[in-house]
């Protein structure tokens, strides 16, 4: 794997991002939910394509501190602008842990996960880390080599949950036309 297919901090970044991306990716740490939400004007939603328990992959595995092959919640969603794809996010939890927390994230279907983890006081947000998305890892219809993706957990009590968002190119359109 290339250096630029691990999940790095800002400070880990090899070469510095241009503002915009900086800004997504790192800076801003509420929901992004909530900044689609009015980047779109309220033409947001959030569409599931996969949802069930899977053996989780080893870098999903080594940020939740689980054994490698660890079984878990995977939840894979379009964030969607106008209707249009402009993030996909997958979402992750290991299965005692979640079995143990009580945490409900089997049946959000297209409510917004960021809604329930940013309205939970208790949850705490771990560092924001991103990397070039391997396209092996995105579906079919939005496979492209070298999106910008971030991720970061949140914790509570001994519940991890690690969201993926991969920014997709309609994103940036958006944002560069907002910006
Ligand atoms: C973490 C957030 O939640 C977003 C919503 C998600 C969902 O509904 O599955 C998944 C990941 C996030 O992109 C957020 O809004 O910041």
């Amino acid at each position: 794997m290339s250096e630029s297919h691990h999940w790095l901090t800002a400070d880990q970044l090899p070469v510095p991002l241009d503002p915009l991306q900086h800004d997504w990716l790192y800076i801003d740490k509420g929901s992004l939910t909530r900044r689609l939400t009015l980047l779109a004007e309220g033409a947001f939603s959030v569409t599931p394509l996969r949802e069930g328990w899977q053996p989780l992959r080893d870098d999903e595995c080594a940020a939740l501190g689980v054994a490698f092959g660890s079984s878990g919640w995977v939840r894979e969603v379009y964030l969607r602008g106008h209707g249009e794809p402009w993030v996909f996010a997958r979402s992750v939890a290991a299965r005692r842990a979640l079995e143990d927390s009580g945490f409900d994230l089997q049946r959000l279907g297209s409510r917004s996960l960021g809604e329930l983890l940013f309205s939970d006081q208790a949850f705490t947000r771990g560092p924001l880390e991103a990397m070039r998305y391997p396209d092996a890892w995105l579906p079919a219809e939005v496979q492209q080599t070298q999106l910008w993706a971030r991720r970061s957990c949140f914790s509570r009590g001994k519940l991890g949950v690690l969201v993926a968002e991969v920014f997709l190119p309609a994103l940036w359109q958006a944002a560069q036309r907002d910006s």
